[in-house]
């Protein structure tokens, strides 16, 4: 189904990138794998060469908070690549004792990836058209009292999500927005210490009870996503006890209102989506 995708995925060198990256691969797209890790990159990038070609992948070190080095990288796979047709904003970490880079990791970084991806892409530009996928969590959908600060970051990343998904122009723009919220996935960001949560006795205990997905889920659910005729507005969340839940979170009633020239006000906005967001919470608890 998916076939010559080329992304451009953020935070590959292990974990979910990485597990991303190498779905792509293996379904005949080429991917530049982007990490701030270089030493770990470059290992993947040796790996996944001699698994799908040299000329499939390259990996390039970027920071994602850091808008000149993403801007950088960026230009430099579509370079090598010609165009970039898929675009990941997947580099994420959880630390509640550093407020502002986690910011500027998990928000910032997802955002002006995004960016970067609609400009290149965008059809009224000259672009070819794409797919912009951000990795967020659950927890950008139902509060989490150990991390309020990660949590944080992955509520504003399903809003711009949504807010982008949400434009009437995307038609002319040939863009289209998709949202990865897993729950927790059995990476490497799961062994935290005691300074990146809060009550972290508590939030070990809740974690287990609540289970851990094993990353092929995330995968699938992912591959889900980027196969879709038409991933616009979609949300797909993953979780232990639920596996893999699609929901399309597209322009609103109000919205369409909006287009047609009956302007409903903001209270029935945003009760359009607080109803799906309390669809979440209620299967989540
Ligand atoms: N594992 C989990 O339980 C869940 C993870 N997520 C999200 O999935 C994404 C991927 O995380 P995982 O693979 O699980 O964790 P991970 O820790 O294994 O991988 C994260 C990757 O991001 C990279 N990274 C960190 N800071 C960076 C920066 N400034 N610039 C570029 N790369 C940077 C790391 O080097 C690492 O390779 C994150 O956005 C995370 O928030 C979402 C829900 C659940
Ligand atoms: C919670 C952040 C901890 C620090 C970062 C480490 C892991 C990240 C995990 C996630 O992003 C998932 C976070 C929260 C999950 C929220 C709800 C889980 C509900 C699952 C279920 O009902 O099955």
């Amino acid at each position: 189904m998916l076939l010559k995708k080329t992304a451009f995925v953020t935070g590959a060198a292990q974990g979910l990138g990485r597990a991303f990256s190498e779905a792509l691969l293996a379904k005949g797209g080429r991917v530049c794998l982007t990490d701030i890790q270089a030493k770990k990159g470059l290992l993947v990038e040796n790996e996944l060469q001699k698994k799908f070609g040299k000329d499939k992948c390259m990996f390039l070190q970027c920071d994602v908070s850091s808008a000149e080095n993403l801007k950088q990288s960026f230009n430099a796979a579509v370079s090598k690549f010609g165009h970039i047709d898929l675009i990941v904003n997947n580099a994420g970490i959880g630390d509640e004792s550093n407020m502002e880079k986690m910011i500027k990791i998990n928000l910032v970084g997802a955002i002006s990836g995004s960016h970067l991806g609609i400009e290149h892409m965008r059809k009224d530009k000259g672009g070819k058209g794409g797919v912009v996928i951000n990795v967020a969590s659950t927890a950008g959908l139902t509060p989490v009292y150990f991390s309020p600060n990660y949590c944080a970051t992955k509520y504003g990343l399903v809003g711009f999500h949504m807010s982008c998904a949400s434009n009437p122009h995307l038609k002319e723009m040939g863009v289209q927005f998709g949202c990865l919220c897993p729950a927790f996935t059995d990476t490497e960001i799961l062994k935290m210490d005691s300074k990146k949560v809060d009550y972290y006795d508590e939030a070990q205990k809740i974690i287990q009870h609540v289970g851990i997905n094993p990353v092929e889920t995330v995968v699938q659910g992912f591959l889900q996503l980027v196969e879709s005729p038409n991933c616009n507005g979609d949300i797909i969340t993953v979780t232990a006890h639920d596996g893999i839940q699609y929901k399309k979170k597209g322009r609103n009633k109000w919205m369409s209102q909006f287009d047609s020239g009956q302007y409903l006000g903001p209270r029935n906005f945003l009760s359009g989506y607080q109803s799906q967001s309390i669809e979440i919470i209620v299967k989540v608890n």
